[in-house]
């Protein structure tokens, strides 16, 4: 490609996915090509009353920057990587893995979080997320959850508005936006979603221009670390909306995994954990998703599976 043709980069409209485009373009600059945001609206983004859980889960963010792509609209798209379903039948792929921001998940508490000491306190705590719902039933057994939908923006202004205690939110999502002040504390014991706070870029497949430019963006140790946390949620058969939880990270050349997966009432959990050397760490994710659902995780895949029906 000329340097003078502009990439079309693809995002969604919230403020969140802007600045993620943004981004990208800046990288893209820096590196002498020229860029134009084109914003595409998503049926998740439109729909803001309806769970995602009820919604079809897969693809609610990205199906609107898919098609923009395959008809040719937008040269890349850039998505929150974990937004993306594991398996993909279209003719699109990523391209690029950006570097990892926080991947941990935070508590948002307008009151302060002086309640969880409280044992006996049945606070009311709030997130769409199976993930996120079970593994704070699994601690704290006598709180209550109750869904919120929208973007971050839309989702902190519930916050402040109704009197729940708190709500969970990805930090990364919160401190790219500068809202990271609101954040009470950060939840360093719920195991994160799979590619939690790393974005990608995706391309049009054959698009061999766009595949060498964008390539360089690629960070190895982020593509390494989400590889085998999206390998495990795939290989758990368990969709985006379940209630499973995966993160790695890479410290003195070792992978440094964790995942974990549990009943939605948060019941019961199965944890994994384990730190192999770089050069080992290929299949950790697929070999982890071996190890919990012979030990008997397969029950939570099941009730997942007779709760979509
Ligand atoms: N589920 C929506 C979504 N997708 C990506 C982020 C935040 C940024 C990221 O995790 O990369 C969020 C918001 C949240 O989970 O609170």
């Amino acid at each position: 490609m000329s340097k003078k043709t502009s990439i079309r980069i693809g995002t969604r409209d919230s403020q969140l996915a802007t600045w993620q485009a943004k981004q990208v373009a800046k990288k893209l600059q820096d590196l002498g090509y020229e860029t134009e945001l084109i914003f595409v609206k998503s049926e998740g983004d439109i729909d803001l009353t309806t769970p995602l859980t009820e919604m079809g889960g897969k693809g609610v963010f990205t199906k609107a920057l898919d098609d923009a792509q395959l008809n040719d609209e937008i040269d890349i798209a850039v998505h929150s990587f974990k937004d993306l379903p594991t398996e993909n039948p279209l003719p699109l792929k990523v391209a690029a893995i950006m570097k990892r921001a926080d991947a941990r998940d935070s508590l948002v508490a307008p009151d302060g979080t002086g309640f969880l000491n409280d044992p006996d306190y049945e606070a009311t705590i709030a997130t769409s997320s199976n993930r996120r719902r079970a593994q704070w039933l699994h601690r704290y057994p006598n709180h209550n959850i109750v869904n919120i939908r929208g973007n971050v923006n839309t989702r902190l202004e519930k916050v402040e508005k109704n009197d729940w205690d708190g709500a969970i939110f990805a930090a990364a999502g919160l401190e790219r936006i500068d809202l990271g002040h609101h954040i009470s504390e950060y939840l360093d014991w719920i195991v994160s979603a799979a590619a939690q706070g790393a974005m990608a870029v995706m391309i049009r497949e054959g698009d061999s221009e766009m595949e060498e430019i964008i390539s360089q963006l690629d960070h190895d140790e982020t593509a390494l670390c989400t590889t085998i946390e999206r390998d495990f949620l795939h290989d758990m058969e368990a969709g985006c909306s379940a209630p499973v939880g995966a993160y790695a990270y890479i410290e003195n050349s070792h992978v440094h995994f964790k995942a974990i997966a549990l009943t939605l009432d948060g019941m019961e959990s199965y944890d994994y954990e384990e730190v192999v050397s770089v050069g080992e760490a290929g299949e950790l994710g697929h070999s982890a998703a071996q190890a919990l659902l012979s030990e008997g995780a397969i029950k939570v895949i099941e009730e997942m599976k007779k709760s979509e029906k």
